[in-house]
Formats: structure tokens, sequence, C-alpha cells
């Protein structure tokens, strides 16, 4: 790895680190701290915990009542407006109407491609609106308004209009608690859902208990969506506005190079791994009617934030491998992506959908009749307030252990699951090597660090180790700025997208870290050179188009991205 030097340097001075930190403290955790400091006298002194010779135990693990953890919320009394339906139906635009109508509200959008997108689109209509994300910070003056992540939704201050974007999200193994904690936490006099119907029953179940109001809005498909009696039969018989679905890497490289073989069309790829900003430059080439990029191949990475004009979707295969087997995608997963072809007000006003395989046909068209199943539960994750008091009335500081007993002993209401987090446990495991103070560690826990991913894991390792024993992370003691190239073959492509998460996670952990990761300026510009990097490799990859078309194209895009 040439850029990377993940150096395995343990400083002896290990017991900086702690005063270090204190003096790092962000005003939250400090709050945090002083609160629970707080309580946990105020407990001892009523004899609540086991630890005090009391009688009445405190039973930390008791999740039971987690909308009386959001005091703000339910001081209101808020009137919360479900915007149901099947995708393209005109959800999201009916809330953001009303979001930008408001004299204050935040957006929650389960991904950063959203809430750049609506961020952009209350500026342009002249609403002050701040991008807020786990990797970005960009405030305007005057803004009331917020267009953030769902992980960064506030809880803490008033607004007269939430909207919360994909609710059907709160039923996700991993992520679904923080659509559960923007539900219960959001303090707003309007709070707007927007998701497929198939979350209605279980928010009315879970909202019974707040006092809100609820009013119900079914949205219909706003264009058809036409399943196809047939399979593509050929690759020959691709067409300029068709994505192809795939849901491996190298499938969505073989695919793209089969097409472009045929030297008709080129084509944008999108997947997950690909930076943001790379997955946005590729739709917009693929959107824009006068680009050479006039077909997308991509992976389930579409099925959400990004505004596509797809006139065909094209499953390659109906499987994917979920990280512990290949299974059939759901009912929901095809809806979701197939609802892509054929958005209201793009040039293509009928979506059709196919299958590369005649045999996946029926699953297609039955699950396309078939209404999503209802969501039974929503994910849920104990507080850090709670995990610290359990720390400290049982006088442990290992994140693993405190996790681990808050899994095998939480108890919960029917309406809730708690959250999948095997990743936070691997994180967990290699931060409690060090010495690092709770807050410390649960912080790394959460950061978005990839631990199926060698280089990203390393990274975060290596950033961790350095902070614990030295309180200062350069960014350049693992980082060489100036090395970094066009990748020349898919694994060196890997790499990079690798790299890209390392730098990502750096300027993550900046925000919350701020004195203790100063570089977040050179891993913000070594992230954009990166992205353009990887851009550049996957433009090399296809068939070499007349260069004044090529340079036609780039000036176009250029011309779009300064807009
Ligand atoms: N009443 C309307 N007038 C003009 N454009 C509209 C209207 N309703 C929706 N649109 C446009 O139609 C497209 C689809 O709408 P929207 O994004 O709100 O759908 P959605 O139901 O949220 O879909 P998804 O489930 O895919 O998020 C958007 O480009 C939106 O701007
Ligand atoms: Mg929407």
């Amino acid at each position: 790895m040439a850029s990377f030097l993940l150096r395995r340097r343990i400083s002896s001075s290990l017991g900086v680190s702690r005063t270090l930190h204190a003096g790092n403290m962000e005003p939250i955790w400090q709050h945090v701290e002083l609160r629970i400091a707080a309580l946990v006298t105020i407990s001892c002194a009523t004899r609540k915990y086991s630890s005090c010779a009391g009688t009445t135990k405190f039973d930390f693990t008791d999740l039971t009542r987690p909308h009386t953890w959001y005091p703000n919320a339910r001081r209101k009394h808020r009137k919360v407006f479900l915007h149901m339906g099947p995708t393209n139906s005109g959800k999201t635009y009916h809330a953001l109407k009303q979001l930008e109508s408001s004299s204050s509200g935040i957006y929650c959008g389960p991904l950063r491609l959203l809430a750049w997108e609506v961020a952009k689109r209350l500026n342009k209509a002249k609403v002050p609106c701040d991008l807020i994300t786990g990797q970005e910070r960009e405030e305007v003056d005057g803004a009331e308004h917020k267009a953030v992540t769902v992980e960064m939704a506030d809880v803490t201050s008033d607004y007269h209009c939430a909207v919360i974007d994909e609710i059907q999200m709160l039923g996700c193994r991993t992520r679904g608690f923080s659509f559960t904690r923007a539900l219960l936490g959001i303090s707003a006099d309007e709070l707007h859902l927007c998701g497929d119907a198939a979350a209605v029953p279980l928010i009315q179940e879970i909202l019974k208990v707040t006092g809100d109001e609820i009013e119900v809005h079914y949205y219909e498909r706003l264009s058809p969506l036409v399943p196809s009696k047939v399979p593509l039969v050929s690759f020959s018989h691709i067409q300029t506005g068709d994505c192809i679905v795939t849901f491996s890497r190298r499938e969505i490289y073989r695919l793209k190079k089969k097409i472009e073989n045929e030297e008709k069309h080129l084509c944008s790829v999108v997947y997950g791994s690909l930076p943001p900003e790379t997955r946005t430059r590729q739709a917009t080439m693929f959107n824009d009617a006068s680009s050479d990029f006039d077909v997308l191949v991509a992976s389930d990475a579409i099925g959400m934030g990004l505004n596509l004009n797809i006139s065909r979707i094209i499953f390659s295969t109906m499987k994917k491998f979920d990280g512990i087997e290949m299974r059939d995608l759901t009912i929901s997963e095809i809806k979701q992506i197939a609802g892509r072809a054929g958005r209201y007000g793009s040039k293509f006003p009928v979506g059709e959908v196919t299958c590369i395989d005649a045999e996946d046909l029926p699953l297609l068209h039955s699950s396309l009749k078939s209404p999503s199943p209802t969501l039974e539960r929503a994910g849920l994750f104990p507080t850090f307030e709670l995990m610290f008091m359990y720390s400290r009335v049982h006088q442990t500081n290992d994140l693993h252990q405190i996790l681990e007993h808050f899994l095998d002993n939480a108890k919960l209401s029917e309406n809730y699951f708690i959250a999948d987090c095997e990743e936070t446990l691997k994180v967990a495991a290699v931060i409690d090597e060090l010495p690092l103070g709770l807050h410390d560690k649960y912080l790394f826990c959460i950061s978005p660090v990839d631990m199926g991913d060698e280089i990203s894991s390393q990274g975060l390792t290596q950033f961790a180790q350095n902070y614990a024993n030295k309180g200062i992370v350069r960014l350049r003691e693992i980082f060489t700025p100036g090395t970094l190239q066009v990748p020349k073959t898919p694994a060196a492509l890997k790499e990079l997208e690798s790299i890209h998460k390392v730098l990502d996670l750096y300027v993550w952990l900046s925000f919350r870290l701020e004195d203790s990761f100063p570089d977040r300026e050179l891993a913000s510009s070594q992230k954009a050179i990166c992205s353009l990097l990887i851009e550049e490799f996957l433009e090399r990859l296809g068939w070499e188009m007349p260069i004044a078309r090529r340079f036609q194209s780039r000036r176009r895009l250029s011309s779009q991205l300064l807009d």
C-alpha cells in the first residue's frame, strides 16, 4: 500500500492520554458526565442502586419505556403526519413543501446524498439551510433550517417542522435505532414521516404512549411502472436509460465492460463503497441527456437517495449475499429498486422493469403485486447515559462487556428489538485494549468504520492508538500526501476506495475530537483527490470515446458541478 503507512508504533507514555482527553471532551460529553454524576449521587442517596447497600435495584437494562428518554419532545404536543406510499409517489415532495414554508425545521435522511440534495434545494429556494452530516458541517448565515443524516438528528432543540425520510428504516437491523431515536426524540410542532405504508401500524403503536396526534396520508405512484413479460435476452438490446442491477462490485465492472465492448453505450456506475461524491457525479453524468454515459450499472445503492433518470431497471440477478448467505431479494427490496424506473418529471414518464434471466420473472411479477410485509418492530439501543451509569455502578470501563450485558439482558416492549451491534462489538474489542475513557471508546465504536475492510479497520486502530498514547493524531504520520495515483487494476481501485474510507473516518473524528485530529483540511482535500482518481479510472475503463467528445462531456459536467 503506497499511501498508508499504518505503523504499529505504541508509545510507552500511556499515562498521558487520560489527562489530555479530559481537556478534549466535547461539551456534550461534559454535560453527560455532569448529569450522570448528579444522577448517580441522587440515586445512591435514594438507595436505588444495588451497589449502594439498598434494597431497591435500579434496572439499567429496562428499555421498555424509551419515549421517556426524550423529555423535550414529551413536553410538546406534536402533530405527526405520515406520508405513506410506494416509491416515486411524491411523499418527500409534500413533506419538504411543509418544511420549506416553516419558520424553523430539520430534515433527517438516511443518506448523506439525501441531506445534500435537501440542503441544496432549500438554499436554492432562499430558505437558508445548514448541512450537517457525520463528515460535514456547512453553516449558512441566518439558517433556521438543517438538513442532516438521521444519526445527527438533534433531540435537544425545538423546531416548528421536522421531516424523517424513509421512516420504514426503523426496522433496519443495524441503523433502525437511529430512526426510532429521531421518531421519539425530535421536539417539533409538526413531524412529517415519509416512507412505505408497511410502517404505519408500528408507528401508530409506538406513538400511542407519546400523546402525539397522528394523521395518515396515502399516496399513489405518480407514473406507471410496467413489469416486462420477457427478459432482456441479449446485451445488444440494452438501450439509453437502462439501469442494470447487480450486487457485487466484480459483477458491476464485468457488466460495464461487457456493455461497453458492444461500443454503443458508456456506463456510469453506482455502488455502496464508491465515495458519495463520486456516486453523485456518476449519477449526474447518467442523468445528463447530452453526456455519453447513457447506461447505468448499479447495486442496490440506487434504492434510495439519488434522483435518476432511469427508463428501465434490469435485474441481472434476484439473489444477494447478505453477509451470511445468498438469499432471494425481499419483496420490499425488489419494489424499492424497481420503483426507481420512470421518475415523475423525468424524460422517461413510464418505468419498465425486467430481468436478464427468464427464470427470475415470476418472482419479479409477484413481488411487484404484493404489499410489503408489515413492519413489526423498531430498532432500539441503550443511550450512552445508561451505559455510562452502568459502568459507574459496576465499576467497569470495558465497553465490550457493557455492550454484551445490555444485549443479553435488555428488557424490551413488543414494539422493539435491540440493534444488531456486531460491528460495534468488534471495534470495542480493539478499543478496550487502550487506555481510554468510556466516552472516547464509545465515540470510536460509533464511528463510520468498516471493520470488514482491512485497511479501514487498520486505520481506526492506528487512529485510536495514537490518540490514546499521544493525545494528538497527525494525518501525515500514517498517510503520505502526493502518493495517490489513478488505479490501474480493480484491486488498486478497491484499495483507493478503502483509503477514502480511512480519510473519511479521520474527518468524522476531527469533528468530535477537534484538537486531537487537527488535519481535517488535509484529509478532506486528499479525500477529494481519491474521488477524482477513482472517477478517472472509471472513465478509462470504457472504450476510448473520441477525444473531442470526451472533452465536451467533461466540460459540461464541470459546469454542472459548479452550478
Ligand atoms: N406535485 C408535484 N409537482 C411537481 N413535482 C412533483 C410533485 N410531486 C412529486 N414531484 C417530483 O416527483 C419526483 C418523485 O417525488 P418524491 O421524491 O417526493 O417521491 P417519493 O414518494 O418520496 O419517492 P421515493 O420513495 O423514491 O423517495 C421528484 O422529482 C419530485 O420533485
Ligand atoms: Mg422520498
